[in-house]
């Protein structure tokens, strides 16, 4: 009988000018980057941690600290790359992802092919199997504000 599992991930990051903003593993131009421990990938952190919950497998910071010197401006795709060979090592496989990048702007559908290509190849899935969406809050909120930026991820992982 297969095993299926859910699971479900939810970050924030604070937007600043000085900073660069990669957002599902790529560079996208803006005047505004996001700013954390690691080039604070808040796309790839979601999907992470909607994967380790799925396994139940804690979650990304319990993995990699952002005490930890060595995660310091860390490509997040190194450590998505991890989260791969721990659910891999568990024994299930990614069946789908769903994800929604809140952001008032830059508009990022534009971006969104690559950012498909790049985290599908990351993954090793197929890229049908990732799907990647963007809202604005319409103004409102620290995401309205342009003070952050925030996202979603939910997940099917199984095993045989
Ligand atoms: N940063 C963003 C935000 C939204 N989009 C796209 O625009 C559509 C309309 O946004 P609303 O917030 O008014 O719903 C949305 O459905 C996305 O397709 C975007 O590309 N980048
Ligand atoms: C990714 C890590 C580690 O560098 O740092 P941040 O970029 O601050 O990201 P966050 O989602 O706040 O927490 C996970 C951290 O452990």
């Amino acid at each position: 009988m297969i095993k299926f599992r859910t699971g479900f991930g939810y970050d924030v990051h604070q937007l600043k000018e000085g900073y660069d903003l990669w957002l599902g593993g790529i560079k996208v131009p803006h005047t505004k980057g996001a700013v954390g421990h690691s080039d604070a990938d808040v796309l790839i952190h979601v999907i992470c941690d909607a994967l380790l919950g799925a396994a139940n497998k804690r979650d990304i910071g319990y993995h990699f600290s952002d005490k930890d010197p060595k995660y310091k401006g860390i490509d997040s795709k190194i450590l998505l790359k991890e989260v791969m060979n721990i659910i891999r090592e568990a024994g299930y496989e990614v069946g789908n992802i769903d994800s929604t990048i809140c952001l008032q702007q830059p508009k990022v559908n534009p971006h969104i092919p690559n950012m498909i290509s790049c985290l599908s190849e990351v993954m090793e899935i197929d890229s049908e199997d990732l799907s990647i969406k963007a809202t604005t809050t319409e103004k409102l909120s620290f995401v309205g504000r342009e003070e952050g930026i925030s996202a979603y991820a939910t997940v099917l992982i199984y095993k045989k």
